[in-house]
């Protein structure tokens, strides 16, 4: 392996430092360790980290940020790199910090619905490990995210419509702040559903993107495993008619698990994809949790109001390997999308909108997207007024890459004009920086600031993130 020839002398001394923390071989700077850090998922580049550590513990972590921080070195907290905002990239010369070593799943109590996990445990993992309980972790964002870095990122996906987003569903985090301080937001050993005790520093660190600490657990909720599940598709003559659908599923206060939207071009290349024949048409996937009556009652209900809006009838997931295989093909159609034009990147919008506001800030979108002429799919939780642009983009192509940021932004921006958010779940990270500031404004985001001060004031953690410079 090459070594890392470091800018600044202070890298090699931090380098033995954190070698005696961690032991030499969870200390490296080999050129595949840094290459293995210097990207996530999504389109984002920079540069690759000095050196990467694998602590193993609460304090080898408060241990190896003390060290970068008396020899101010930016540090990046590293959890499973599925990130789709750039959020692990370097933009400067950093340590990055990969949690995955901690994989403890403790604390369970079956019968609080809770449990504690450290940072190498994704969200698979801990429902494989409970699955004898009755209970499960329902926040599913599609790839095998640490739960750690779900908090991170205030990440939802699929079931947030019925079971809340990773917001709803933390109770405590144990945080490593840049200078080793090791704290835990809501008091040590605090897991009760409720708490008015003070200010709500659990909320603070979720969405914090690595920007104000290490996240070395977390207390989580669990929920009871229904009964019955029931999955279907429906196709619909326009995507008006789809997102009415969703609209008034939940003006009618159906408790429905899934209700997911794919629109034309992204049914096609699922269905090339994942060998599946929906029809191309603007798509709801459904999912109805409950007892046997109670999940009937609810698909009844809806397959009424999709009638009513010309959805075709229910195409049922007749058996668990199929409703797998429909949930998975959602879950692909990132992947799908960039295997209709490979070697491409791809580059996802998230805006969230006022449910009200979905039919127009989707066809806004499409304008701006068949304006800028990039091929995109789209593929949205409806449930919550939550959507991405999902843009295929050749990254060597300095005209499309322009086009597809220039859409981007005018998307998050029309969002934020009807009352949404430019991000409602993968974060600011990298690209929407801006943005962040044009949708809280001026004066909360210098409170933001303030906040960051405090917590890391030599701004060591994951600096160039999250945050826009003032
Ligand atoms: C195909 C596909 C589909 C989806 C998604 C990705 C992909 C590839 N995602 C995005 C992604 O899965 C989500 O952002 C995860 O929460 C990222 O978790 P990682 O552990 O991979 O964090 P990753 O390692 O990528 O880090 C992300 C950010 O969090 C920080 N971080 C990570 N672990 C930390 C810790 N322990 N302490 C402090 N900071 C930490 C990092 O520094 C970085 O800024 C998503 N998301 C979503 O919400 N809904 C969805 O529907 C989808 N869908
Ligand atoms: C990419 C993403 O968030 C999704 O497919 O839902
Ligand atoms: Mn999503």
């Amino acid at each position: 392996f090459k070594r890392y020839k470091s800018i600044s002398p202070s890298i090699d001394k931090l380098h033995s430092e954190l070698s005696a923390i961690v032991g030499k071989k969870n200390a490296v700077s080999s050129l595949a360790a840094r290459e293995h850090h210097n990207h996530d998922e999504s389109h984002h580049t920079g540069g690759s980290p000095a050196i990467v550590v694998w602590p193993n513990s609460v304090q080898e972590v408060s241990e190896v940020a003390r060290a970068c921080y008396l020899n101010s070195v930016p540090m990046i907290p590293f959890g499973t790199g599925t990130g789709l905002e750039g959020g692990v990239i370097p933009k400067t010369e950093s340590v990055t910090v990969n949690l995955t070593n901690m994989d403890a799943i403790s604390d369970l109590n079956i019968e609080d619905f809770d449990v504690r996990v450290q940072p190498g445990v994704t969200r698979k993992a801990l429902n494989r490990e409970i699955r004898n309980t009755g209970l499960w972790f329902p926040v599913d964002p599609g790839a095998d995210a640490s739960i750690c870095g779900m908090v991170a990122t205030g990440a939802s996906g699929t079931n947030a419509v019925r079971y809340g987003t990773i917001k709803h569903n933390v109770l405590n985090l144990e945080v490593v702040l840049a200078d080793g301080t090791i704290l835990n937001t809501g008091g040590s050993k605090r897991r009760c559903r409720k708490s008015s005790a003070g200010y709500n520093l659990t909320e603070l660190f979720i969405g914090s993107e690595g920007t104000l600490g290490f996240i070395t657990s977390a207390t989580v909720r669990l929920h009871g495993m229904p009964e019955s599940t029931l999955s279907a598709v429906c196709s619909f003559p326009s995507v008006q008619d789809a997102v009415n659908t969703s609209i008034q599923v939940l003006q009618y206060s159906i408790p429905i698990a899934r209700i997911e939207f794919l629109d034309n071009v992204a049914i096609k290349a699922v269905n090339n994809f994942s060998k599946l024949e929906n029809k191309i048409a603007p798509t709801l996937f459904l999912e109805f949790h409950g007892s046997e009556a109670g999940a009937k009652e609810q698909v009844n209900q809806v397959a009424e109001i999709a009638a009513a809006n010309g959805g075709t009838q229910f195409k049922w997931a007749e058996t668990v390997e199929e409703r797998s295989k429909l949930w998975q093909a959602r879950h692909d159609t990132f992947y799908a999308l960039l295997a209709l034009k490979p070697g491409n990147k791809g580059y996802s919008t998230d805006v969230c909108v006022p449910i009200s506001q979905l039919p127009a800030a989707i066809e806004h979108s499409l304008s701006i997207v068949e304006k800028y002429g990039i091929l995109c799919g789209i593929a949205g939780h409806v449930g919550d007024g939550n959507y991405h642009c999902l843009l295929m983009l050749d990254s060597d192509n300095e005209s499309e890459v322009l086009r597809a940021k220039m859409a981007a932004e005018e998307i998050g921006r029309k969002a934020i004009f009807l009352g949404g958010s430019c991000t409602g779940e993968h974060g600011i990270g990298i690209g929407k920086r801006e943005l962040l500031k044009e949708e809280v404004g001026l004066e909360t985001l210098n409170v933001m600031k303030g906040i960051k001060n405090v917590l890391d004031p030599r701004n060591l953690m994951n600096p160039f993130k999250g945050l826009p410079e003032i």
